[in-house]
């Protein structure tokens, strides 16, 4: 395996089977004759019934990451690189090679998405249920077992599946749109749903409880989540891998319980710094300075003009690769020497 193809199934518990898979993944947008390389070989590893978590600043990469998983890119991006492959009822899938009809019938079917704001999930002149009832027509499923699917899974995220199938979007609150959008992407049973900063715009009390039902359904029916956020929080909660990624790129892969308690990589130590701690009383410490515009990248390491640990290697030269080392992957040469001998690329 190279160090910038990193397995995440080889860092975590006995390999179960993969649902997602995302090899060396660039993505770049045209905008007039300036090109914005939003991804850049990013690769990442789900199995069934595992989270993913995607964290970093606005602007690092992982909606456009997300968008081009699901096949949604616009027009305007190409992805010169890379392999996307999902699991579709037990068929490997590469995703980048199905014609447009087998895409639009995979979404949904096999990889669902819950957008960044429930209410851009929903048209506003339609109740709930007419919702429902839509994406069921779309994928040929009986009008019957979808309403009985879908009564089953707004009971299971916890709402009145009666009151809510009657509504219009605007009359739920933002926590019940955002439990709504979830039922509805669980609707054609997918492998993987994409969460889109799942709990964005909620107070704490109804993120968290937000959180608990997705981990609730996650043990119910096994499906997998590629979640994106910028939060801290949200990822500790949910993910069983982490990948942290900066200026488009994966800058530290490995468990999320590992990358928490002792992060490696510069940028994930500024991460969970900036967090405020309840457990501590140290104060949150923002990461000085700005993400770089992604237009116009610096050359070496793209952090090092933010970061503490910087030489004067990391500010020339090609992006440092991931490296495998303590059980997880770093793309940070000045703590990989520091950390000693590496595990190989
Ligand atoms: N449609 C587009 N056309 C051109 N550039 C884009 C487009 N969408 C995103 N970008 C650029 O790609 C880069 C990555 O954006 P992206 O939205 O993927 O990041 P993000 O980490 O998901 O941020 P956020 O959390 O704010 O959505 C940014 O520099 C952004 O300006």
């Amino acid at each position: 395996m190279t160090a910038d193809a990193i397995d995440t199934t080889a860092l975590g518990d006995p390999p179960t089977s993969v649902v997602l898979e995302v090899e060396r993944l660039t993505v770049r947008y045209q905008e007039g004759d300036r090109t914005v390389e939003a991804v850049t070989d990013l690769s990442l590893s789900l199995r069934r019934g595992r989270t993913v978590v995607l964290i970093g600043e606005s602007g690092c990469g992982k909606t456009t990451a997300a968008l081009a998983i699901l096949g949604m890119l616009p027009q305007t991006a190409t992805i010169p690189s890379g392999r996307i492959r999902i699991d579709a009822g037990g068929r490997s899938v590469d995703m980048l090679s199905v014609p447009d009809a087998e895409l639009r019938s995979l979404r949904w079917n096999h990889v669902a998405y819950v957008p960044q704001s429930s209410i851009s999930a929903f048209n506003p002149i339609q109740r709930i249920g007419q919702h429902f009832r839509q994406t069921a027509d779309a994928h040929r499923m009986a009008r019957g077992a979808a309403e009985a699917r879908a009564s089953e899974l707004l009971a299971a995220v916890h709402l009145d599946p009666h009151r809510v199938w009657h509504s219009y979007p605007h009359e739920l609150s933002g926590g019940t749109r955002q439990r709504v959008a979830i039922a509805l992407a669980m609707l054609l049973d997918p492998a993987v749903i994409i969460l889109d900063e799942p709990t964005t715009a909620l107070d704490v009390l109804t993120q968290d409880a937000v959180l608990r039902t997705l981990l609730e359904l996650q043990e119910s029916t096994g499906v997998s989540y590629l979640a994106i956020t910028h939060d801290l929080a949200v990822a500790a909660a949910l993910a069983d891998d982490l990948v942290t990624m900066y200026a488009g790129r994966a800058v530290e892969v490995g468990q999320a319980a590992d990358v928490l308690a002792e992060p490696l990589h510069p940028y994930t130590r500024g991460l969970l710094r900036s967090m405020p701690s309840v457990d501590s009383h140290a104060a949150a410490e923002p990461i000085g300075g700005y993400p770089p515009s992604m237009a116009n990248l610096p050359p070496g390491c793209a952090f090092h003009p933010r970061c503490a640990l910087a030489e004067q290697s990391c500010r020339s030269g090609p992006s440092p690769d991931l490296v495998r080392f303590a059980g997880r992957s770093v793309a940070c040469p000045i703590v990989a020497t520091a950390q000693g001998p590496g595990e190989g690329r």
